[in-house]
């Protein structure tokens, strides 16, 4: 499972880390607090109230035969029944406010705070996993703020009350009452910490659940393709049933949790049933006095019994709490400088300085790699698969941070300017192309969000796009489905393309795509790459040397290195590597290869 702080927090600080996270968000909400504890002190008080009115009947009403007073007797107590319906209501639906503006600000934090880290965190961590922490993890604490966080001080005011309210009439039965307290505390305290492994192992393995599911799902077609599903379904099994068995165990730990609290209330009460009747039969106290002294007894233990039920949600809570921390701890190692400045706009001249990276620091993947692309021009980086053609990239829009040298546009640092100054400037193209769920017009202007109809439109148009979009009985408004699955994939290609197209950037990162596509799709996104890359510093990441010969630079990278470097031309001359690569296409020559169909990407000098 994966854990993100250096640990985790021993039991008692991350309770005390989570009131105070929570309270960052639920302290603007003071005044509906102050309200819903207003009501909670009144509902208290009427409580207070009626076991003294059943105490006056049964010591002065019955003994007195005041017919009179009964019927004031019975309208005192419903009218303080009703008052306690009406503050019952009050408070609890001013208490689900507080939790659920509290939980919406935690998740909305939690959600800023996922979005803020480097790929590296998200490399290593699994998107079920996240998902599973900013819904289920969160919406646990929920139930703490609504029902706990206020409950706990109510609970305890009242305890503390009717303390020593029983304290001042009868020291010593209170005193002999209280003994049984102390053992409560220990029973609690020793349980709660096992419950709380308990409840994280539930949460922890409700998240693999989750994880599967994700990452199942969104390869259903892999599953279906294989016919893999008694094999996949096998696995979910295996998961949900490690699931449940937490979850026995944790039940288990709170099932046990009321009755021995009530165990220990019911000893309670013998004792003052005890020892008070004890008294009342040598005369030191009135058979009202043991009625209303037990009915207070009860609500004594009310708020020790409420506090014991808190119990399972406080642990529950601390350990999604300690799930949720584990991710607000993580730190991105891409950190903006303090002073960053904006990038200003760039014209396009783009230096890799000896630059050397690892994604695990025991793996070098580039090595002393240093590179020029002047502003305008295109540079193709080709090299066996794994040579660390798209690193060089990454390195480029700062997903990575360089582990030796340094990674320069126009002569500045990326490292010295603001992230999104830079990522704004930048086209990216990849060869994995995300559609989001939304209209193809949403998905076109995703770098633009404010660009017009029109605009839209001639990017589509450049991107030879706008055709197939036309065709469709909802034009620029049709829903492109979770992850494009109604557009063939030169269609989402040419999206893609026109997004870029759009956006406009000086300099433009295509990874090209590997997968072939007819012949005449082929062409349609040769044309509209030509439209994107012209006049702009490119950086492309070939695997077809037959769209890139017109380059004005090939970078042939090996195991990280540049082993060789030049235009098209003076690296088939050196009978290089590059050669090799050529030959192993093109067998025959550029003109009786089937991939030479296509028209090659422009020079853009
Ligand atoms: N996120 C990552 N975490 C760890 N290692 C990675 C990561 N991405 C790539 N690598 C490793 O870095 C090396 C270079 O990968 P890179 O993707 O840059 O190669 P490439 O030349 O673009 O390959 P291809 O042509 O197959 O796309 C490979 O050995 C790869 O396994």
């Amino acid at each position: 499972m994966t854990r993100y702080a250096a640990d985790v927090q021993p039991a008692r600080r991350s309770i005390w880390n989570m009131y105070k996270r929570l309270w960052t968000h639920a302290g603007s909400q003071w005044k509906t607090m102050l309200a819903a504890a207003a009501a909670m002190i009144a509902i208290s008080l009427l409580e207070f109230a009626i076991p003294q009115l059943t105490a006056y009947t049964i010591d002065h009403a019955i003994p007195d035969k005041r017919y009179d007073q009964l019927l004031w007797i019975a309208a005192g107590i419903l009218g303080a029944a009703l008052l306690l319906g009406l503050f019952s209501y009050v408070s609890s639906h001013l208490l689900s406010l507080v939790g659920l503006r509290t939980v919406n600000s935690l998740r909305n934090e939690l959600y800023r705070h996922i979005q803020s880290q480097d790929m590296a965190f998200f490399d290593k961590t699994r998107t079920g996993d996240l998902m599973s922490r900013i819904t289920g993890d969160v919406s646990i604490l929920q139930q703490l703020v609504s029902s706990g966080m206020l409950q706990i001080v109510t609970e305890m005011v009242t305890f503390l009350a009717i303390a020593l309210y029983m304290l001042y009439i009868d020291p010593l039965l209170t005193l002999l009452m209280l003994a049984t307290f102390p053992l409560l505390f220990l029973f609690t305290r020793k349980v709660g910490r096992r419950m709380r492994t308990s409840f994280r192992a539930v949460q922890e393995t409700s998240a693999e659940v989750n994880s599967h599911l994700q990452e199942n799902l969104s390869g259903i077609r892999l599953m279906k393709a294989y016919a893999s599903e008694p094999y996949e379904a096998e696995r979910f099994t295996a998961r949900t049933s490690r699931n449940m068995q937490a979850s026995i165990k944790a039940n288990r730990f709170s099932s046990m949790f009321s009755p021995t609290i009530d165990l220990l209330n019911y000893l309670g009460m013998t004792v003052v049933l005890l020892f008070g009747a004890w008294q009342a039969m040598s005369g030191r106290l009135s058979i009202g006095a043991i009625v209303a002294f037990l009915a207070y007894l009860r609500l004594l233990q009310n708020p020790v019994r409420q506090l014991s039920r808190l119990m399972n949600t406080i642990q529950q809570s601390a350990a999604a709490y300690e799930r949720i921390e584990e991710v607000l701890d993580t730190k991105p190692t891409i950190i903006e400088k303090e002073n960053a400045r904006a990038l200003p706009e760039i014209q396009g001249l783009v230096e890799y300085r000896h630059v050397d990276f690892a994604y695990q620091t025991d793996v070098p993947v580039l090595r002393d790699f240093h590179l020029t692309i002047a502003p305008g021009t295109m540079t193709a980086l080709v090299g066996s698969s794994g040579a660390g053609k798209s690193t060089v990239a990454h390195l480029l829009s700062r997903f990575y941070d360089p582990t030796q040298g340094s990674v320069l546009i126009d002569g500045i640092d990326v490292k010295e300017v603001q992230v999104a100054s830079l990522r704004k400037q930048l086209g990216i193209v990849s060869q994995d192309i995300v559609l989001l769920n939304g209209t193809i017009r949403e998905n076109i202007a995703y770098g633009k969000p404010d660009a017009t109809d029109q605009e839209v439109e001639e990017a589509a148009k450049a991107a030879h796009a706008h055709a197939f979009i036309q065709s469709f009985p909802d034009g620029y408004q049709s829903a492109v489905g979770e992850r494009g699955v109604k557009l063939s994939g030169g269609q989402k290609q040419r999206l893609s393309i026109a997004r870029a197209i759009l956006k406009n950037p000086r300099l433009i990162i295509l990874d090209e795509a590997t997968a072939a596509l007819d012949t005449e799709s082929e062409q349609l996104i040769q044309q509209a790459l030509s439209t994107l890359l012209a006049g702009r510093t490119c950086l492309v990441i070939a695997h077809r040397l037959s769209t890139i010969q017109q380059a004005d630079q090939i970078v042939v990278l090996e195991q990280g290195e540049i082993i060789e470097s030049g235009t098209h031309d003076e690296l088939l001359i050196r009978h290089g590597r590059y050669r090799q690569l050529y030959d192993l296409q093109f067998p025959k020559g550029p003109n009786h290869s089937p991939a030479h169909n296509k028209e090659p990407l422009p020079s853009t000098r």
